[in-house]
């Protein structure tokens, strides 16, 4: 089975992380993604509480600890790479049907090259022992292009139905187009909280150069469980946002 590495991003508020805990219930469901794992790259953290998860270790506070393992004299470059690597694994969630690995916040100041290299290498060999790697990004994609991986296939842009936001896709395409994030084989959007008409929206995307992967529908299912505090991955079946994410799903794996 061939890798497939999907990132989703967009602009804050859109509902990027409701729709990465659908498409995380969609995939993890689905046979064809095979081993699924799920990265939090979005420092606010959001993901984990829609997924109805608890992280404690982040791959940033692994990083600090490697720091002040560093900083108290510790210089043998086998033991931090050991300490390194059985950090990242703990900081693995394992859930039924995928894992989850939450970045967390990669801003200690000062001059960690080195130190930077060595996550980057551990995280992708983690990586390399799954099929399937959805990535919650932030909307510049930052993080992702410093720390997870040089190449995405799949990169969706999730916004609402407003200008704004598909000024945010406008300027994200050009971040692609210029090289200014991870190469990427397909790029597409995703309009979430859909109205009835979105034919404006439709032209505008075209104009830009993405095409629309699906239009999620406002849902008061979605509404309701985030209210109550409830998983997105408990949604019924009959949830229309739930309903329209799979058929995102299926549309990528066509492509
Ligand atoms: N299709 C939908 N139908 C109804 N409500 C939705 C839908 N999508 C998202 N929401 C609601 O919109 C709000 C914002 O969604 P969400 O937290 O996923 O946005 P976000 O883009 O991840 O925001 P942030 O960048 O601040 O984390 C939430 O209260 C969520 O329940």
């Amino acid at each position: 089975m061939e890798r497939k590495i999907i990132a989703v991003c967009g602009k804050g508020g859109v509902g990027k992380t409701a729709f990465t805990s659908m498409m995380t219930k969609v995939l993890s469901q689905q046979q064809s993604s095979g081993k699924l794992l799920v990265i939090d790259a979005d420092p606010a953290l959001g993901l984990p509480f829609s997924l109805g998860l608890t992280t404690d270790l982040t791959i940033g506070k692994v990083r600090e600890e490697i720091i002040k393992a560093a900083q108290a004299g510790e210089t043998d470059q086998t033991a931090i790479v050991e300490k390194l690597d059985y950090m990242i694994f703990k900081a693995l969630v394992e859930e039924k049907g995928f894992s989850f690995l939450a970045m967390g916040c990669m801003d200690k100041k000062g001059c960690f090259c080195a130190l930077n290299d060595l996550l980057r290498d551990a995280i992708a060999q983690l990586s390399n022992t799954f099929d399937t790697i959805l990535i919650d990004g932030e909307a510049g994609l930052e993080q992702i292009n410093r720390q997870v991986v040089d190449k995405v296939n799949t990169l969706i842009i999730v916004t609402d139905t407003s200008y704004r936001g598909m000024q945010t896709v406008k300027h994200i395409k050009q971040l692609v187009d210029n090289g200014c994030v991870p190469a990427c084989d397909q790029i597409g959007v995703v309009l979430n909280r859909g109205k009835d008409s979105v034919t404006p929206l439709e032209t505008m995307a075209q104009e830009i150069g993405v095409p629309i992967l699906g239009i999620i529908p406002y849902d008061r299912l979605v509404e309701k469980h985030d209210f109550a505090g409830k998983p997105l991955l408990k949604l019924p079946e009959e949830s229309l946002a739930l309903q329209a994410v799979t058929r995102i799903a299926k549309h990528i794996n066509q492509l």
